[in-house]
């Protein structure tokens, strides 16, 4: 029998996400006799100890006596328990710094480490992650913004609602004017935004179309990475290629700015990718983009005007078109931009259900089966305190070096 263990979250301050719902312990539960799982109390959790405990879960102070403990943030070191097996995302895997000291203490309390962030399909692509509900919720944001700046409709604030049920509500009856909307990106993130989309009602048109025609009604087109980028010696696109050298690849996003009211940004970047526009460009006389939804949320990324990050209770913020500085937003000579990097939070019950889920249907078994599947062998960052051969590339960064 294996004992898991819910952590409560000691980083500050705590996330209130979840990697099982009390309903998906109930679950597992009565599925399998070899597990047994514990929540440990929390009062900051999206689920309460009641909850857990209206579903047969016990809740327990001392988690110690677990085997595998799953958490969803960092752990602080001084509550790392030694030898365990833990699963979260530990933000380690690109040596970032701030993490540096709790990587050695994992290395030096002979802890198992399986980083969500990490588990992957044989091809690649990642089971775990919160980006639907990153896309949902800045999707929302992002055209709550720009109904704050037209005063054209009101929307409400998506962590005041309990539910995304209850969200989707809020749109009975909601009236968007005849806006055009340009959508990057093609994974979860993008998928979230798509469904915030469908649900209000902005009708998708193809790229061609958007650009040349006018409509009058809602629209919106998604720009993937063909529609996004061409490579600079031909003009041509091939994933895998521009995925291995993006610095050869231009982008072709500019003519959708000059076309759009919002931009909802969901591609991946990195910093040797070309970013969306450059920020002279707003200054164009022909620039029309009012509000950016950028939930891909690099600071001075793919948007040079992303300025940093706001906070859930206060989203948006302007970015002037002269001065390049960061206004209030909804003034007439800026730009709104959307930017937080903890968007799942708002909506932290359904960003859990959907986690678990695929917890469930992909890890868990191979998990408490101890029968160490491809995926979480290639998902252990370290075992018993040694480093495995897939991350020897972290050896300096866990030498402290
Ligand atoms: N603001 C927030 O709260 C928040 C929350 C979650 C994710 N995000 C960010 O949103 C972005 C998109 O996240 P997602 O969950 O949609 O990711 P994802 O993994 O679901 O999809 C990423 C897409 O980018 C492509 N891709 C993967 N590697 C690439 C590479 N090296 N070069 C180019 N393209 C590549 C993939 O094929 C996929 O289509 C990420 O930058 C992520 O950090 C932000």
């Amino acid at each position: 029998m294996i004992r898991l263990g819910l952590i409560r979250e000691g980083k500050t301050p705590a996330d209130n996400r979840v990697a099982l719902t009390p309903a998906q312990c109930k679950w597992i539960h009565k599925n399998s006799d070899e597990v047994r799982i514990f929540a440990q109390s929390s009062p900051g959790r999206c689920f309460s100890d009641k909850e857990y405990r209206a579903a047969g879960i016990e809740v327990v102070d001392d988690i110690s006596d677990c085997d595998i403990l799953l958490g969803i943030k960092e752990v602080p070191v001084s509550q790392l328990i030694p030898n365990k097996t833990y699963l979260f995302f530990s933000h380690t895997r690109k040596k970032q710094s701030y993490n540096q000291e709790l990587f050695q203490s994992i290395i030096s309390s002979k802890i198992t480490l399986i980083d969500y962030e990490c588990l992957e399909h044989e091809d690649g692509q990642r089971i775990l992650g919160f980006g639907f509900f990153a896309g949902v919720v800045g999707a929302h944001n992002g055209m709550m913004g720009y109904g704050h700046r037209s005063g054209a409709y009101d929307l409400v604030r998506v962590y005041r609602q309990r539910s995304f049920r209850e969200l989707i509500h809020t749109y009975f009856g909601l009236r968007i004017p005849p806006v055009k909307v340009a959508v990057t990106g093609s994974g979860r993130v993008a998928h979230g935004i798509l469904e915030i989309m469908n649900l209000m009602g902005i009708v998708e048109v193809e790229p061609e179309d958007y650009l040349l025609k006018k409509y009058s009604y809602p629209v919106y087109t998604q720009l993937k990475g063909a529609g996004l980028y061409e490579r600079k010696t031909d003009g041509a696109y091939n994933r895998v290629h521009f995925h291995d050298h993006p610095s050869e690849y231009n982008c072709k996003f500019l003519p959708y700015a000059m076309q759009s009211d919002i931009l909802m940004n969901g591609i991946y970047w990195d910093t040797a990718m070309p970013r969306l526009f450059e920020r002279e460009a707003v200054q164009d006389p022909a620039w029309r983009l009012h509000t950016i939804a950028d939930i891909t949320d690099d600071a001075f990324g793919s948007v040079p005007i992303n300025l940093g990050d706001q906070t859930i209770e206060d989203p948006v913020y302007g970015v002037s078109k002269t001065s390049f500085k960061k206004t209030a937003p909804y003034l007439p000579g800026s730009v709104d931009v959307m930017a937080v990097g903890n968007l799942p939070n708002e909506l932290p019950r359904d960003a859990s259900r959907y986690f678990g889920e695929q917890l469930i249907k992909y890890v868990l078994e191979d998990l408490v089966k101890n029968n160490q599947s491809d995926v979480i062998e290639r998902a252990t960052m370290v075992k018993e305190g040694v480093l495995t051969s897939r991350y020897y590339y972290l050896a300096d960064y866990a030498a402290g070096k």
